[in-house]
């Protein structure tokens, strides 16, 4: 970090000494403009001799500035070699030949003092500023919105390359990749080419991903202003302000108008050229529902969520989103109901802080400066990252990326929210965590889906499930279909955990808990009636142990949930 020439992040222990961005910049700014009219040598060495020990009362380390300063060498070299021989004045000694003056020395020596007051004082910014925040900061100076939006885009990109790039070289010497005499060797030289090629294929892909998020968020629409609904015949129209978080009440003047199914996909066919992703697939999602939608690899659950979304139009057949038919004109509106949370949280955030990224939803529904706050920290406050707000989220970890991504999508307050793959990368505590959250929004009335692959926990969250294996859908229906041996291989699942030791207990087969608590409930049960019953469950290949059996009766007088 020390020798980082621009910093990415805040240097540890370091101090600003002016807290305001902004005005750290208007600051530095007013300083280097002082440096460059002053032509004192002696009130330019003294600031310098200021400006360096405020720099280490920083805390920024000395070999920072040192390193610097080394910057500086061939602009120097250049000022204190030819200067004093090319301005007029009294000679002060002869070399080569060329008369070097006393001005030109003096000079000489004004210019050098000037670049290190200057690079003292950028050192200074970009020590305590992160880059983001500064180029953010350049708005109080003047600098167009439009020009920094690009230029921290630019950035994003750059660094999205730089991510892709370490990625890349981190998985190829992990395969033995090395550089010993490739400098000699054409084999190494294509080898290099074939990377590159891939490491932009692999940044055109992710920056057309966080393209799509960025439609998924209303950012690249005209018109934000209204929304219409419309079911069949019926149409009621209704502010984009309200458009998330609609509910039954809204409707209360138009009854039949409000649809029962948050989705309803008839027959949908889609295809990637000649792969087809999904075959006739028919469901309806009820609206307040939570769905998992499960398969193995590549059976088009992704593909499913684009079409949900929006994003994709059905080659054949029709996706009602609340009712209204998924098309290419109402796609940008109808998809400000549905939110969705991506598997990749870097596909996702593309804002340079926290509260920034949250908030470009809410923004592009028109909302007030104040509404947006409001749903910012709400949103924020729900995922657990409020105090991160102002934090670069390229500087987060995958987990605090991922709510932040969640968060992103509830300050829009969908009706529907889709989150593909939501516990990868969460440690238990995150999963527990996101649980709850899940609870908190079903408790609000939206509609969920989950995509996932994890069997335990969709048979304990879940109303609805929605097999789909080789884009057809096996079958759909409640959570009870995850117990069903023959669907389950079917759909490269496993039967849930919790469900597994009742299996091997005769005459507990039948036993399908959904968590641990009702788990706990049945095992009570099992052995409250093995304690009365002859007909007592036995543990396969051991001994009835009927002292046990009694003690644990006699433990679990009640049940102990
Ligand atoms: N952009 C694409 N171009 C060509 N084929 C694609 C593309 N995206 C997906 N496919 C193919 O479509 C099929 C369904 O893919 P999809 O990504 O929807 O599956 P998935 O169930 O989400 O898989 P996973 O669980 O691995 O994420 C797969 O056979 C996949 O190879």
């Amino acid at each position: 970090m020390a020798k980082a020439i621009i910093t990415l992040h805040e240097t540890e222990g370091v101090s600003p000494l002016i807290a305001k961005p902004s005005h750290r910049l208007w600051t530095v700014l007013i300083l280097l403009a002082l440096t460059v009219i002053l032509w004192q040598t002696s009130v330019l060495a003294v600031s310098a001799g200021i400006f360096l020990l405020l720099l280490l009362w920083c805390g920024i380390p000395i070999q920072l500035i040192l390193g610097r300063m080394l910057l500086l060498l061939p602009f120097g070299a250049g000022a204190a070699i030819f200067i004093p021989f090319h301005t007029e004045g009294i000679k002060a000694f002869e070399l080569f030949g060329f008369a070097a003056t006393e001005e030109g020395l003096e000079r000489a020596i004004v210019i050098l003092l000037k670049l290190v007051n200057a690079n003292l004082l950028l050192t200074y910014l970009l020590a305590v500023t992160p880059l983001f925040v500064l180029l953010r900061s350049l708005r109080s100076v003047g600098v167009p919105a439009v020009l920094l939006e690009l230029i921290l885009l630019m950035m994003r990109y750059f660094f999205l390359l730089r991510e892709e790039a370490v990625s890349m070289f981190k998985a190829q010497r992990s395969r033995g990749m090395n550089f010993k005499g490739w400098l000699w060797s054409s084999r190494a030289y294509k080898r290099f080419g074939e990377l590159m090629g891939v490491l932009f294929l692999r940044a055109y892909e992710r920056s057309k991903r966080i393209y799509i998020a960025m439609s998924a968020r209303g950012g690249l629409e005209g018109d934000t202003k209204m929304a219409s609904k419309t079911d069949g015949e019926a149409t009621v129209t209704v502010d984009a302000r309200n458009a998330g978080g609609t509910s039954a009440e809204d409707y209360a003047g138009d009854a039949g108008a409000f649809p029962e199914f948050a989705a309803e996909v008839k027959n949908v066919t889609f295809s990637y050229g000649k792969i087809k992703a999904l075959n006739g697939v028919s469901f309806n999602i009820p609206i307040g529902s939570k769905v998992a939608l499960m398969g193995p690899n590549g059976a088009g659950k992704s593909t499913l969520i684009s079409l949900l979304n929006g994003l994709e139009l059905s080659q054949a057949g029709e996706v009602r989103l609340f009712g209204e038919v998924v098309r290419r004109d109402n796609g940008d509106r109808l998809r400000r109901r549905v939110g969705v949370v991506y598997q990749d949280p870097d596909d996702q955030i593309f804002s340079t802080s926290v509260e920034e990224d949250v908030a470009f939803g809410p923004r592009n529904l028109g909302l007030s400066a104040d509404e947006v706050e409001e749903r910012v920290d709400t949103a924020l406050a729900s995922v657990g990252m409020r105090d991160m707000k102002r934090r670069s989220p390229f500087e987060l970890s995958y987990g605090q990326k991922r709510r932040v991504a969640i968060a992103g999508v509830l300050a829009m307050k969908p009706d529907f929210i889709i989150l593909d793959e939501p516990m990868s990368f969460l440690d238990p505590k995150g999963r527990d965590e996101l649980q709850a959250l899940l609870d908190g929004m079903r408790q609000t009335g939206m509609t969920i889906l989950i995509a996932t692959h994890d069997v335990d926990f969709a048979a304990e969250w879940a109303d609805h499930v929605l097999l789909l294996k080789d884009g057809k859908l096996l079958a759909s229906g409640t959570a009870e279909l995850l117990f069903e041996d023959d669907l389950i291989e079917e759909a490269s699942l496993h039967l849930p955990r919790l469900a597994r030791p009742f299996r091997l207990l005769r005459g507990a087969e039948e036993h399908r808990p959904r968590s641990v608590k009702q788990a706990a409930q049945m095992i009570w049960r099992l052995i409250v009636k093995g304690n009365d019953s002859t007909a007592a469950p036995k543990p396969d290949g051991l001994a009835e142990d009927r002292e046990t059996k009694q003690r644990l009766a006699g433990v679990y007088k009640q049940p102990p949930y």
